[in-house]
């Protein structure tokens, strides 16, 4: 897109902050652009009055045209602000509103996930941490009517001084602008060093929101806060010590652009006052002309704005490569409906993360059997939550094939539901805590209520009604063993809406030694007309499992039941064994 189409579109972009409201900030950028105009013949007018010694009442009125244009520019200035402000936000609002959606409809998390994506939407939604301004598409557009306007200002101006010489009209708009141009090209650079650490600015960011809100605990109870103080400081110096070597080497050439201004602002005063002194002109047309040609100088010295719009285009064009991006991701996948449990297969399954070349899955085969429970165990960082995320379509395979009930599950989302380790917390009600995997079933308090109390969770609030998050009005929290149990709850209740994939991911690790025992009562053995897969540390919670499936270096590396696997006198053996001993016999 060219410079004049990106720019026409960012004077498009106000009317998302409302129609309404874009016209009143054009209406009133619009009255600022004439109130120079206005100065310099009102002034001038004056002059003229108070030298023709005419009656006191034609001064008076001269005099209160002055006062008019200075007041209405200082009564628009103070209204544009809030104008503007409100403006911004609301296209700053409507754009990232945009963003969220388009990064919840990509259906894969490798997408999502890789750096190019997410340095996008930082910029795309940018609201300017690290310097005293935001850096938005929304000020980018506000920046724009800004620039355009201070543009006609000076033109008006030009065409003013142009009536009485336009030579000079024409030589100071001209080095005005030439000023202008070069100087905004030399500061630009620092917005490309500041675009140039972005994983620097996100670990900025985390680490403050890290020291305020993620570690709040462990900040008071170690001390931490000049730890965080040291690294955040360390952090910001790193990101921005590359943008202040710029700044510094931009000052020092900035002298031969005030140098040119110097000579065009002795032009602008210097060629009137010899014309008057010359009698070409009076004193009325001197003063118009010097107010007029100031004017047109105004336009050299390059505001805010110009920061705004340079990194505003960025923003824009960050938003236009996400929508590209998401275009040419795979299409949201169907949701499967199933009347009966799926089967599951995966062969010679090769997967790394993006970004790394560590095959965390590397030849994985199996298959998992409808209305199977089967458990999937192995050390930390084996691969078994990377599992199921390919089980779900959320990933693809580099190679090999995942298909579940014979189709690819990242095309055709199969009926699953999984209970995460790392389970959302929802600031919502506990009836909407319990609901969100099967929003279209709607509410049904019946079948919450039973979903809670298969889930084991007690001590809850009796009002399904009540939120969950401490933060909000009459919000309120759980522990983390009744927030788990919300979480299997969740899980239940859209195995009961149709879900026939189910998957728990440490299932228990929250919970008491005798809620731990009566999972497989309240849970497992209700779920049979389910696919289920089991992960759990916990070889308690996995011994009744119909199959149990040992993950290592990527792939299955003993299959059976529990007996069989203890028999065996393998890996699986020795974890339960381990286990067992720790926990003083051999029923673990
Ligand atoms: N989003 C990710 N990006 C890059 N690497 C990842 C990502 N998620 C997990 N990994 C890496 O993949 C490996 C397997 O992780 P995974 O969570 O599947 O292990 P796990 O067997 O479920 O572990 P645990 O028992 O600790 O829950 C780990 O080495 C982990 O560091």
């Amino acid at each position: 897109m060219s410079m004049i189409a990106a720019r026409l579109r960012l004077l498009r972009l106000l009317a998302r902050g409302g129609v309404g409201l874009a016209v009143l900030l054009v209406l009133l950028q619009l009255i600022r652009a004439v109130v120079p105009v206005a100065l310099a013949l009102a002034v001038g007018r004056l002059v003229a009055d108070l030298l023709a010694a005419r009656t006191g009442a034609d001064a008076a009125v001269a005099a209160v045209l002055v006062a008019a244009a200075f007041l209405t520019d200082q009564i628009v200035w103070l209204l544009i602000d809030p104008v503007r402000t409100l403006l911004v936000k609301r296209i700053d609002g409507d754009l990232r509103a945009r963003v969220r959606v388009l990064a919840a409809s990509v259906p894969s998390l490798d997408v999502l996930e890789s750096e190019a994506f997410q340095d996008r939407m930082a910029r795309a939604v940018d609201s300017g941490t690290g310097v005293a301004r935001d850096r938005s598409v929304g000020n980018a557009a506000a920046g724009q009517l800004e620039l355009t306007v201070r543009m006609l200002s000076a033109g008006a101006a030009a065409a003013l001084l142009a009536t009485w010489s336009p030579p000079l009209a024409a030589g100071l708009l001209v080095l005005a602008l030439a000023v202008r141009a070069c100087v905004r090209r030399q500061w630009m650079r620092i917005i490309d060093k500041l675009d140039a650490d972005t994983a620097g600015q996100r670990y900025e960011f985390y680490l403050a929101s890290q020291a305020v809100v993620g570690a709040p605990k462990d900040v008071r109870l170690y001390g931490l806060s000049d730890w965080f103080a040291g690294r955040f400081r360390a952090a910001v110096a790193r990101t921005y010590a590359p943008v202040w070597r710029e700044l510094l080497g931009v000052l020092p050439q900035q002298w031969w652009a005030a140098g040119m201004l110097l000579v065009a602002s002795a032009a602008a005063l210097g060629v009137p006052a010899v014309a008057v002194l010359s009698g070409d002109a009076d004193p009325a047309q001197l003063v118009t002309a010097v107010i007029a040609g100031l004017a047109v100088l105004n336009i050299s010295a390059m505001g805010m704005e110009a920061y705004d719009i340079e990194y505003g285009l960025r923003g824009l064009a960050a938003a236009d490569e996400l929508a590209d991006r998401c275009a040419a991701a795979a299409p949201r996948p169907e949701v499967v409906a199933a009347s009966q449990a799926p089967v599951v297969r995966f062969d010679d399954v090769v997967f790394s993360y993006p970004g790394s070349d560590r095959r965390v899955l590397d030849g994985l085969s199996l298959t998992l059997r409808p209305g199977e429970v089967v458990a999937v165990v192995g050390e930390n960082g084996v691969g078994k939550t990377t599992f199921v995320k390919l089980m779900a379509g959320l990933y693809r395979p580099d190679s090999g094939r995942v298909t579940v009930d014979g189709a690819d599950p990242h095309s055709r989302r199969p009926p699953i539901t999984v209970l995460f380790q790392d389970f959302v917390r929802y600031p919502a009600s506990l009836r909407d805590n319990v609901t969100p995997a099967v929003p279209e079933r709607g509410a049904d308090d019946d079948a919450v209520r039973d979903a809670l109390r298969r889930a084991g969770a007690t001590g809850l609030p009796e009002d399904l009604g009540t939120l969950l998050w401490r933060e909000g009005a009459g919000g309120t929290d759980l522990s983390g063993g009744q927030w788990q149990r919300v979480a299997l709850a969740r899980a239940l209740f859209a195995v009961g809406a149709g879900k026939r994939l189910l998957v728990l991911d440490e299932p228990t690790a929250s919970l008491d030694v005798r809620a731990e025992a009566e999972f497989h009562e309240q849970v497992m053995s209700r779920v049979r007309d389910t696919t289920t897969v089991l992960i759990s540390h916990r070889l308690s919670t996995v011994r009744y499992a119909d199959r149990i499936l040992l993950l290592r270096d990527g792939r299955v590396v003993e299959d059976g039941t529990h007996d069989e696997l203890l028999a065996a006198g393998g890996g699986y053996a020795t974890f339960f064994t381990t286990q067992a001993a720790a926990f003083g016999g051999e029923d673990a």
